[in-house]
C-alpha cells in the first residue's frame, strides 16, 4: 500500500492535492519538502502540506510524485502551517501562499544554487599609499565605513549608494583588499552606544522582560525619540540568549541609515531580505538565517516568511505603514503575520511608530497590546514648532507661498537645510488647454494624466501609460497649454531659480529609481551643506538628517479631506511623520503647512495636540460608526471589460449571502471611485461584521460561490481581508 501526502500545488485552486508517494523515492516524505507533481498537462513544483493522508480515491486513480527535489524540508513546517493558516485567514489559494514563502529560486525545479559573496576590507598598507585625494568625497567616506565596519560586501557597498566608480579605484589603488567573510557571532559592539535616556531604559527593560515569551508591544515614540536605540538593544539581549531576531522595515533603498546602524551594531551578523536583491543574493541570505549563521533579518514585507532556527524577537518598524500590506495576489499583512508569528514562536513582538495605526491603538485601548511610550525627543533634541500658513488669496508662486519662501531663505543663509513636501510627483498633475478647456485625459483609465517636463511626456500615474507632451492642443490646435497645479518636479525648477546658489536634492520615484541612489542623495545631504530637499512620502520615512530645520508642507488639504473613512488616519500620519523630519539634532526645527482650511479640526488637533488626540478622536469616530478597527472587514473586487460584467458577478455572491442585519452588513456592488483602470471596470463589494467569526463564514460562502460562478470571458476578482483600501 502505498503513502498518500497532500501537496500544495501553485495554482488558483483553493486546496490541497493528494499524490501517491511512490516507494522507488527512496525517502520518507517529510512537511515541507519540495517535489515535482504531474497537474494536468504540466509538470509543476509543489511543497508537501500533510503526509500520512488518507482519502476514498482508488490508488489506480491517483497521480504519483515524480521525484523529490529535497533531501530534508526546506519549507520548515512552523512556515508550512503558517501557510496553511495564512490560506483559510485570507480565503486565498494555499498553493500561492506557499510559493510565495519561498525565495524565488526554490520555486523552480533546478537545484538552487547559492552565490557567495565577495567581501572588502581595510588593506593594511593603508597609511604607505598616498592619501586619496581631498576631493574625492564619496571614496573617502567609502574608506571610513570599511573601517569602520571591518569587512562589507560588494553589495552591502552598493546598498549604502557607493557605485563601482567608487569602489573599484579605492580596489585598484591597493586601498581596499579583499577579505574572509566576516565571522559570525561576533555580535558585538563595535558602534558607540549612547546612554539610554528614562523612558528608553524602560522600554527596554520590559521588552527584554518577556524575552522567551509571547507579548505584544506597541512602542509609541515621537519623531526622533530614539526608538532605533531601544530596538537595538533589545536585540543585543535577545542575542546574548543565543537567539534570533526579525526586524521588518517599510523600504529598505529608502531607509540605508538604518540599515548602516544596524551593520555597525552587530557586524557580520545581518542578512537583508528585500525585493533590490538578486535571486541569489536572496536565497543566500534566507538560508544563512536558516542555518543560524546570521542572528539577524532586517527585511521588507516578504522576510516575515524567513525561516528561523530560534527566533526570539519580532521587531515592526514603522507599523502603521501601508506597505506592510501586499497589495495583489495574497493580500497578507505582514505586521499582522508578525504577531501571529511571535505567538507561534512564544516571543515577543514590539510594533514601534511615532503615528501607530487605529488598529494598534485599539488594541491598546482593548488591553491587548502594552504600551511603550516616548514622549521625548533623544539626545536633548526638542520637538519641532508648526506654523499653519493660511494661503487664501496668497499669491502663490508654483505653488509656493512668499512665506514659505521666505522661511526658506533664512534656512539656508543661516547654514541650515530646508526640506520642501508635496505628496505628488512630476511637473504638474493636469495639463489643459487655456483656449478650449480641452484636459489631457488618461485613454485606459478615468484619470488625468501628469506632466513630466523633464521627459517632455504626460504619463499616467496609475496605469503607467505614457505619450509625448503635446505642444498644441490636439483639439483646437491653440498653443495656450496649461499646467495646472505643482508635482515635485516644478517645485525643483522653482525652487532653482529662486535660490540658484543652493544645491537643491529631489527625492522621488523618479530621482530613485536607480540602484544605490536614494543613499547617493542622503550621503549628500548627510554632509551638512545647506541646500534644499523636495520631495514626496519618501522624504517622511524614518530619515534622520540633523540639519534639517525647516519643513515646509506645500499641500495637505486633499488627504485630510478624502472620502475614503482611512484618508484622515493617513494624511494625519504622513504629516507628523514629515514634520518630525525637522530639528532632530541639537538644532531647534519649525515646520510650515501651507492651508487653504486653516480652521479644520482635524488640522487643528493636529497642530495643536499632535498625533495622539488627533487619532484618540478618530477612533472615537470609528467606535461610533461601528468602522474597523472596532468591526472587522472584507473586500471583495471584481473587474471585467465592463462595468455590468463586474457589477453582476458581485450581486450573484451577493444574493448568495445572508441579508444584512445588526451583527452584519454587506454594501454594494458599487463601483470604484476611479471605476476604470488600465481599460478594466472595477466594482466592489464591502462586507463588514462585528466578529471576526462571523465575517470569516460568510467569506467562505462567498468564495465558495464565486468559484462554481460562470464568470464572463476575462472577469478577475479577489478577497481582500482587513483591507487598507476599499476600492
Ligand atoms: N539616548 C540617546 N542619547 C543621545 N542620542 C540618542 C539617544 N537615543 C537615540 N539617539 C539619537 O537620536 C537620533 C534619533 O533617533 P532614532 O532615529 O532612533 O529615532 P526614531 O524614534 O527612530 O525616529 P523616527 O520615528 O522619527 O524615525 C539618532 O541620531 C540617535 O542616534
Ligand atoms: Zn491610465
Amino acid at each position: 500500500m502505498s503513502k498518500l501526502v497532500t501537496i500544495a500545488v501553485p495554482c488558483p485552486l483553493r486546496r490541497g492535492f493528494d499524490y501517491l508517494w511512490p516507494d522507488t523515492l527512496q525517502l520518507d516524505p517529510e512537511i515541507g519538502m519540495r517535489v515535482t507533481i504531474p497537474f494536468g498537462p504540466r509538470r509543476l513544483v509543489g511543497v508537501i502540506i500533510a503526509t500520512n493522508v488518507s482519502n476514498d480515491i482508488p490508488s489506480h486513480k491517483m497521480k504519483a510524485v515524480l521525484k523529490v527535489l529535497d533531501t530534508r524540508p526546506t519549507l520548515p513546517p512552523d512556515l508550512v502551517e503558517l501557510g496553511c493558516w495564512g490560506a483559510e485567514y485570507y480565503h486565498h489559494p494555499i498553493g500561492d501562499c506557499i510559493q510565495q514563502m519561498l525565495p524565488v529560486t526554490l520555486r523552480k525545479a533546478e537545484q538552487a544554487k547559492e552565490r557567495p559573496a565577495q567581501y572588502w576590507q581595510c588593506s593594511d598598507q593603508i597609511h604607505t599609499l598616498p592619501p586619496l585625494s581631498t576631493r574625492a568625497h564619496k571614496q573617502h567616506s567609502l574608506l571610513a565605513i570599511v573601517q569602520q565596519s571591518g569587512q562589507l560586501s560588494r553589495r552591502q557597498i552598493k546598498d549604502l549608494g557607493y557605485s563601482n566608480n567608487i569602489l573599484n579605484p579605492l580596489i585598484d589603488g591597493g586601498y581596499l583588499c579583499k577579505a574572509d567573510a566576516p565571522s559570525a557571532n561576533t555580535a558585538h559592539l563595535q558602534a558607540e552606544k549612547p546612554t539610554l535616556n528614562r523612558g528608553q531604559e524602560a522600554a527596554v527593560d520590559a521588552i527584554t522582560a518577556t524575552l522567551g515569551r509571547f507579548e505584544r508591544f506597541l512602542l509609541d515614540g515621537v519623531t526622533g525619540s530614539g526608538k532605533t536605540e531601544v530596538y537595538l538593544r533589545a536585540i543585543e539581549s535577545c542575542l546574548a540568549r543565543g537567539e534570533q531576531v526579525l526586524v521588518l522595515i517599510p523600504e529598505i533603498g529608502l531607509t540605508p541609515q538604518t540599515l548602516q546602524r544596524f551593520e555597525q551594531r552587530f557586524p557580520a551578523n545581518v542578512s537583508t531580505l528585500h525585493s533590490g536583491l538578486s535571486d541569489g543574493e536572496r536565497l543566500h541570505n534566507w538560508q544563512k538565517i536558516q542555518s543560524d549563521e546570521h542572528k539577524i533579518v532586517l527585511g521588507t514585507r516578504s522576510a516575515v516568511f524567513t525561516p528561523f532556527n530560534k527566533l526570539g524577537l519580532i521587531i515592526v518598524d514603522e507599523e502603521h505603514d501601508a506597505s506592510y500590506k501586499q497589495q495583489d495576489g495574497w493580500r497578507y499583512s505582514a505586521r499582522d503575520i508578525a504577531v501571529k508569528r511571535g505567538s507561534d514562536h512564544h516571543c515577543p513582538v514590539v510594533l514601534g511608530s511615532a503615528t501607530p495605526s487605529l488598529d494598534s491603538l485599539h488594541n491598546i485601548a482593548q488591553s491587548r497590546y502594552r504600551l511603550l511610550e516616548l514622549r521625548e525627543r533623544a539626545g536633548g533634541a526638542s520637538a519641532p514648532s508648526i506654523r499653519l500658513l493660511d494661503i487664501r488669496n496668497e499669491p502663490l508662486d508654483d505653488g509656493l507661498s512668499k512665506s514659505l519662501l521666505d522661511a526658506t531663505t533664512r534656512t539656508v543663509n543661516a547654514g541650515n537645510q530646508a526640506l520642501v513636501f508635496l505628496n505628488r510627483r512630476g511637473f504638474s498633475p493636469q495639463l489643459q488647454c487655456h483656449s478650449c478647456g480641452w484636459l489631457a485625459n488618461c485613454q485606459a483609465c478615468d484619470a488625468k494624466m501628469t506632466v513630466h517636463f523633464g521627459r517632455r511626456e504626460l504619463r499616467c500615474h496609475h496605469c503607467d501609460a505614457s505619450e509625448p507632451l503635446p505642444t498644441i492642443c490636439p483639439q483646437c490646435h491653440n498653443h495656450q497649454l496649461i499646467y495646472q497645479g505643482p508635482g515635485t518636479e516644478r517645485l525643483e525648477l522653482s525652487l532653482r531659480r529662486h535660490f540658484p546658489d543652493v544645491p537643491i536634492y529631489r527625492i522621488d520615484r523618479d530621482t530613485t529609481s536607480a540602484k544605490g541612489s536614494m543613499q547617493s542623495l542622503v550621503n549628500d545631504i548627510r554632509t551638512g551643506e545647506p541646500c534644499i530637499l523636495v520631495g514626496t512620502q519618501m522624504l517622511a520615512k524614518g530619515h534622520h538628517f540633523p540639519d534639517v530645520t525647516l519643513v515646509g508642507i506645500v499641500d495637505i488639504d486633499g488627504g485630510l479631506f478624502s472620502a475614503d473613512f482611512r484618508g484622515p488616519e493617513r494624511s494625519g500620519q504622513l504629516l507628523i511623520q514629515v514634520a518630525g523630519r525637522a530639528g532632530r539634532a541639537d538644532k531647534p526645527g519649525t515646520v510650515y503647512i501651507q492651508t487653504h482650511c486653516p480652521d479644520h479640526p482635524a488640522l487643528q488637533a493636529l497642530v495643536n495636540s499632535g498625533y495622539q488626540p488627533f487619532a484618540q478622536q478618530l477612533l472615537a469616530e470609528r467606535r461610533l460608526f461601528s468602522l474597523p478597527p472596532i468591526s472587522f472587514s472584507a473586500v471583495i473586487r471584481a473587474d471585467a471589460t465592463s462595468l455590468q460584467g463586474a457589477e453582476d458577478f458581485l450581486e450573484q455572491i451577493k444574493a448568495a449571502l445572508p441579508l444584512g442585519d445588526t451583527q452584519w452588513s454587506i454594501v454594494g456592488p458599487l463601483p470604484a471611485p476611479m471605476t476604470r483602470k488600465a481599460g478594466r471596470f472595477r466594482a466592489a463589494l464591502i462586507l463588514q461584521a462585528e466578529r471576526r467569526s462571523l465575517l470569516h463564514t460568510q467569506l467562505h460562502t462567498a468564495c465558495h460561490i464565486g468559484d462554481q460562478l460562470n464568470k464572463p470571458q476575462n472577469l478577475r476578482w479577489s478577497v481582500d481581508v482587513d483591507p487598507i483600501d476599499l476600492f
